[in-house]
């Protein structure tokens, strides 16, 4: 194990049927980091974190996850991981503090009481401890599935979208949350479709159809993906507003994607002088200048570079 990495995995690879969801991924997380784990809809991420945290068997790959082998260890790696799943189950007709009591009892756990009172006040739901789970609003559940996940006080968190349907404010403090649990050492690994979310972790993976595409902190990602980008603003002379010549600059050479945002239009490709020149017919009137590309630039930019593995290959 390198030194501090507390997930250490290389080569991870998972085949359902004749398909290949997880493809040769390696991911090393240190302690007290928040890794992002983004990437489309069903390319491999909770395959992924099943695996790590000792749920799913690997086909090929190896590694460890604190120190403790992937291939033998699973049972003492499930003991000191908390995973939750992207439809973590509660108890609705339970209050805050009953569901974390059930939970403890589930896990053996010594100290029950004690526990979940810390975890009721670690989680800011002291107060709302005799509440039914049922009448929680979506935010509030998703903490209280947070609190059930650290009651074991695992040393690594794997959180499957933990934040899908939450409203912004909400999820703003469930990611305080998770802030202040990696300040105390947890290692945080998260995944989630959200670009504001994952400009909150230290630093972000990328996974496509299986493939892990790109690794590191934001500003490594958008500098390793090599994507120019031009913003332009203003009208034609007919009126036409930036923002509705997408379509037309996207079919120009060297342009790799153009989007609308707001009355702005978002123009990227690998080469900026050629953006330049694909931009320049309507450049009179329209102000385009230089702009640092988006992570969602890049990530749609990466995606559609990759190989689609959602075809059944028969062997
Ligand atoms: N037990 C299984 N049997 C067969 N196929 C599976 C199984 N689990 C997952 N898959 C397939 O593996 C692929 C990867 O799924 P996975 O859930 O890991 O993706 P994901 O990146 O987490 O997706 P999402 O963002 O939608 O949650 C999908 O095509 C899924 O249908």
């Amino acid at each position: 194990m390198t030194d501090d990495l507390v997930i250490d995995v290389r080569g991870l690879t998972k085949r359902f049927g004749g398909r290949t969801v997880v493809d040769a991924v390696d991911l090393g997380v240190a302690r007290g980091r928040i890794c992002g784990f983004l990437g489309p809809n069903g390319s491999g991420k909770t395959t992924t974190l099943r695996m790590i945290c000792g749920l799913l068997i690997p086909d090929a790959g190896e590694g460890t996850v604190l120190g403790q082998d992937l291939k033998t260890r699973r049972s003492a790696i499930k003991a000191r991981v908390g995973y939750m799943t992207q439809k973590f189950g509660l108890f609705s007709d339970l209050t805050i503090a009953e569901n974390l009591e059930f939970f403890a009892r589930v896990h053996g756990l010594p100290r029950r009481r004690e526990r979940v009172a810390e975890a009721l006040e670690k989680l800011g739901l002291a107060t709302r401890s005799d509440q039914l789970a049922g009448k929680l609003s979506g935010g509030w559940k998703q903490r209280l599935a947070l609190a059930a996940c650290v009651l074991h006080d695992p040393e690594i968190l794997l959180l499957d979208e933990p934040t899908a349907g939450v409203d912004p404010q909400a999820r703003r403090e469930f990611w305080d949350q998770i802030h202040g649990l990696a300040a105390d050492g947890m290692t945080v690994l998260v995944s989630t479709h959200y670009m504001d979310e994952a400009e909150r972790c230290h630093e972000i993976a990328y996974i496509a159809y299986g493939r892990m595409l790109a690794r590191g902190s934001i500003a490594e990602v958008v500098a390793g993906s090599g994507l120019k980008a031009l913003q332009g603003e203003g009208h034609l002379p007919d009126g036409t507003g930036a923002d509705r010549l997408a379509a037309a600059i996207e079919a120009r050479p060297g342009v790799a994607m153009a989007a609308p945002f707001g009355t702005a239009l978002h123009v990227c490709g690998p080469d900026m002088a050629a953006l330049h020149e694909a931009v320049a017919p309507w450049a009179d009137t329209i102000h385009f200048r230089e702009a640092s590309p988006s992570l969602e630039d890049v990530f749609i930019h990466l995606m559609r570079g990759a190989e689609d593995n959602s075809v059944v290959v028969h062997q």
